[in-house]
């Protein structure tokens, strides 16, 4: 029998990849480029689960994430939650002085909204984490950083320029499990 499937916002180093990795190891994690997109591959039955952020800790729960939810006809399956640990990741070779921006998930951002008053870096909005990494890493902008994870560092190869840069120690991300209705996958 083929490996079930699971589908997930972003692209692998995204928390929700991790969120994959961590709670449904035997299940094959499909990228997707938006919620909406998982919960349509769910829908169509061309993935067997989805998973979504819906709450952090700090940051409050992820709107979009619930949006897309209360659309649709997807059934919870389970919840996990998931430690955030964000970093700062440049290209190799920049310098800390010299970052002017911080790109990622708006949710990520607020999750170091201290950290970046206090390094007076400007910010802009990505569609998720890891996908603000692989676009900074396919370019040659020594003067901006994303907010994303460890496993995205090592996939795309950048640098930590500072590591653990979410303000509460503690930080945690609520994610959900969804499936078909009457699945019992
Ligand atoms: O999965 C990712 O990497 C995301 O960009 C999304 C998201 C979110 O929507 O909350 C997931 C977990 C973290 O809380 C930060 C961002």
């Amino acid at each position: 029998m083929s490996r079930p499937t699971v589908a997930y916002q972003g692209l692998p180093g995204a928390f929700s990849h991790e969120a994959c990795l961590a709670f449904l190891p035997a299940f094959w994690p499909i990228a997707k480029p938006s919620f909406a997109a998982v919960a349509a591959a769910v829908e169509a039955g061309e993935a067997d689960l989805g998973i979504l952020p819906i709450e952090n800790s700090s940051a409050g729960p992820v709107e979009e994430a619930h949006r897309v939810l209360a659309q649709s006809p997807l059934a919870t399956v389970s919840e996990h939650s998931l430690p955030i640990r964000l970093h700062l990741l440049s290209l190799p070779g920049a310098r800390l002085e010299a970052i002017i921006r911080a790109i990622s998930h708006p949710m990520a951002l607020a999750q170091c909204a201290e950290t970046l008053r206090s390094l007076k870096l400007a910010t802009a909005a990505a569609a998720n984490t890891a996908i603000a990494a692989e676009k900074l890493a396919t370019g040659t902008d020594l003067q901006t950083a994303v907010l994303a994870s460890s496993a995205a560092a090592r996939t795309y190869g950048l640098a930590i320029l500072r590591r653990d840069v979410h303000d509460r120690p503690d930080n945690a991300t609520r994610f959900r499990v969804v499936g078909r209705p009457g699945d019992s996958a």
